[in-house]
């Protein structure tokens, strides 16, 4: 039987950024564009309902689903199981994606996946949102741990570009350059971004990833103690309804009146009039609903991301539960 390591490595491309950033939109563009590559995807969502795996266009058994959990900090064993899995496919991929929680440390994931031979690391994508990104810095508890995000980065994404003034985008990419100077950086427009980014290692100018794999005086905001901190202070719920179709009105003002403390809502849901399954999105108090690209579904599914007070979760169930359309 051959071993793993006679093999060539697989190249790995970690996928981070904060809530919302657009990580599982780029992952989208990418698996269209792949054409007969083979890409595998590990996915880390924030959540007990990984909807992201949900989301991502491809072959079933190509997603792998990483438990709920920050992979960064807790779950890492997990990882390393996972990429043991992966390497010893008979099928490997040519390719592998890790899409990271919008709370977790993609350089954190990364330096784990570097342990194992069996993979390369090709690079550390970085999404930022063009139209959060001077809040969530300026948020006394989420700032250190988007700035640390971007500080990871080989190459940082601005988001959003098409909603954004060109004066927005100016400022944002200033904001950037100053946080990780050595990163390749580049505009998305709904995630659309070059091939070569995720597969051409040579395409990163003078970014050494042995460097960024070293400790760093100077360049960390954040330690384990804090995130951990982040972490146990952001929670989620998720909500599940079978046989029960959602009123789009209804359940657009109950996702409009969502609790104070709501980061991050996503879901697929079934609507009362609409023959595909509907995505939905709540980021930075913009709303989404769009056909989920999946002819069906055996529930909605919704999962809630936040710094909740007691009573938040019923309310919202509560919310949902008068969002259901009544039979016509
Ligand atoms: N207009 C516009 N919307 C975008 C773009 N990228 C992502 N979005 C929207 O932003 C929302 C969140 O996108 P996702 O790709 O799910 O973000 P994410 O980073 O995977 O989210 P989490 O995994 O929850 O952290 C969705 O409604 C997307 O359609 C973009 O470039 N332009």
């Amino acid at each position: 039987m051959m071993q793993a390591n006679q093999y060539a490595p697989i190249p790995m491309v970690v996928v981070g950024g904060y809530l919302g950033a657009g990580k599982t939109t780029m992952l989208n563009r990418l698996l269209t564009q792949s054409g007969d590559l083979r890409v595998a995807v590990l996915v880390n969502d924030f959540g007990e309902i990984n909807i992201d795996a949900a989301l991502i266009r491809t072959r079933n058994d190509d997603v792998i689903q990483l438990e709920n959990g920050c992979v960064c900090c807790s779950i890492g064993d997990k990882l390393v199981q996972a990429l043991a899995e992966i390497s010893e496919r008979a099928d490997r991929p040519d390719l592998l994606v890790i899409e990271a929680s919008g709370v977790s440390d993609p350089l954190r994931i990364a330096q784990v996946g570097m342990l194992d031979r069996a993979f390369r690391l090709n690079s550390i994508v970085v999404l930022a949102d063009v139209l959060g990104l001077q809040q969530h810095l300026a948020d006394p508890l989420i700032g250190d741990m988007v700035r640390q995000q971007m500080a990871g980065a080989t190459a940082l994404v601005l988001s959003k570009c098409d909603l954004a003034r060109e004066s927005d985008i100016a400022a944002a990419g200033e904001l950037l350059s100053g946080m990780a100077p050595r990163a390749v950086r580049f505009r998305a427009d709904h995630g659309m971004l070059p091939m070569s980014l995720f597969l051409d290692v040579e395409s990163r100018p003078e970014q050494s990833i042995p460097s960024l794999l070293s400790p760093q005086p100077g360049r960390r905001w954040s330690n384990r103690a804090s995130d951990a901190l982040v972490h146990r202070a952001i929670t989620s719920f998720s909500i599940r309804m079978q046989g029960e179709q959602f009123d789009k009105l209804r359940l657009k003002q109950a996702l409009r009146s969502l609790p104070a403390g709501t980061l991050r809502a996503k879901g697929v849901v079934c609507m009362q009039g609409k023959m595909r399954p509907q995505e939905l999105h709540v980021v930075g108090g913009r709303m989404r609903i769009t056909d989920a690209e999946r002819d069906s579904l055996t529930e909605s599914v919704l999962v809630f991301i936040g710094i909740f007070s007691a009573g938040d979760e019923e309310r919202v169930r509560d919310e949902l539960c008068a969002s259901i359309a009544t039979e016509a």
